[in-house]
């Protein structure tokens, strides 16, 4: 398969900075959503999850199509809870109806990194809607018993090496596992809408404990409610992702600048960008208020 991105016709900057902040303002407006928690974590995650049926080995599947607006596609029990996401970007779409849904989908994961306290995320327009023909077949996400060998061998069909996946898996500092979403249980976090490089401090310096949860799947739990799915425990019961966990836990700016590099590159996967689209920095509310 090849993707050309396409840049929505004199679209460019200043359009797709109104979009991020619709988005960011949304964001802002609606922020008890989920006791708290925000908008900003489940839109990351969709961010995640339309680019997470990338196959490196035939360049099928990620965010170009835009599918995950497919039933399809986004009816996968993996997905469940994202439902609130593409709810939340409906009415954006109808402001904005020009943006691709590929464009629109991961935007809005740069948009909630960048507005949590996250690195500014150079962010590449072009991606062109697909038809129902090619979503790709549920089974491509990852499930969460995996432990190490899986998560490996799982990220090799994005061509991610071992400090990639360690960096790119540092976003589960937002946000929270429910258990009528995944049947895991994060019954309540420190600030789960703060994009820091915690993750990795947790993972090495609290008191982990493997319980059953109320839906009887195991997860690590430590004192003070936050948890751990096995495939993130996974990253310290392996010495070669530990080295990372333990690079990151110390040093937040190194986190920064790989989590940026690699969120884009799972964004980008699979997308032939002519080097005239330009990647666009977008601004924060923060910075176009000073
Ligand atoms: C081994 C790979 C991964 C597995 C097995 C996994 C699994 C999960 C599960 C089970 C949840 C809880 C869903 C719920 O119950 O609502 C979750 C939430 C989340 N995931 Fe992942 N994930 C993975 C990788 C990623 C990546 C690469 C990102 C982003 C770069 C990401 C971002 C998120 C975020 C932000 C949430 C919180 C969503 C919310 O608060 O509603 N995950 N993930
Ligand atoms: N490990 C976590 N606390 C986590 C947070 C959000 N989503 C999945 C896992």
């Amino acid at each position: 398969t090849v993707h050309i991105a396409k840049p929505e016709k004199g679209k460019s900057l200043t359009d797709f900075q109104s979009v991020y902040n619709a988005i960011a303002t949304k964001m802002k407006s609606e922020s008890d959503y989920d006791d708290g928690t925000g908008y900003g974590p489940v839109l990351v995650r969709l961010s995640w999850h339309s680019s997470a049926t990338y196959n490196i080995h035939d360049n099928s599947g990620g965010s170009y199509g835009g599918t995950f607006r497919f039933k399809k596609e986004a009816s996968d029990p993996l997905s469940k809870g994202l439902e609130n996401a593409t709810k939340f970007l409906d009415p954006i779409h109808e402001e904005f109806p020009w943006i691709s849904h590929g464009d629109l989908y991961t935007i809005c994961g740069v948009t909630a990194i960048q507005e949590l306290g996250g690195p500014k995320i150079p962010w590449r327009q072009g991606r062109v809607d697909t038809g129902p023909e090619t979503v790709p077949a549920q089974g491509r996400l990852p499930v969460p018993e995996g432990d190490a060998t899986y998560v490996r061998k799982y990220y090799e069909r994005f061509g991610f090496d071992d400090q990639e996946v360690v960096a790119l898996l540092g976003a589960h500092i937002l946000g929270k596992t429910h258990l009528k979403n995944s049947g895991y249980d994060g019954p309540w976090d420190d600030d789960t809408n703060i994009f820091t490089n915690e993750f990795f401090g947790n993972l090495l310096e609290r008191d982990w404990t493997l319980e059953k949860n109320d839906s009887g799947r195991m997860q690590y739990n430590a004192k003070g409610g936050i948890m751990m799915l096995p495939t993130d425990y996974a990253l310290v019961q392996d010495p070669k992702y530990l080295k990372y966990v333990q690079k990151y836990a110390k040093d937040q700016d190194a986190f920064f600048s790989d989590f940026r590099d690699i969120y884009v590159k799972l964004l980008e996967s699979g997308i032939d960008f002519d080097e005239s689209i330009e990647p666009f920095v977008l601004k924060t509310l923060k910075e176009q208020s000073e």
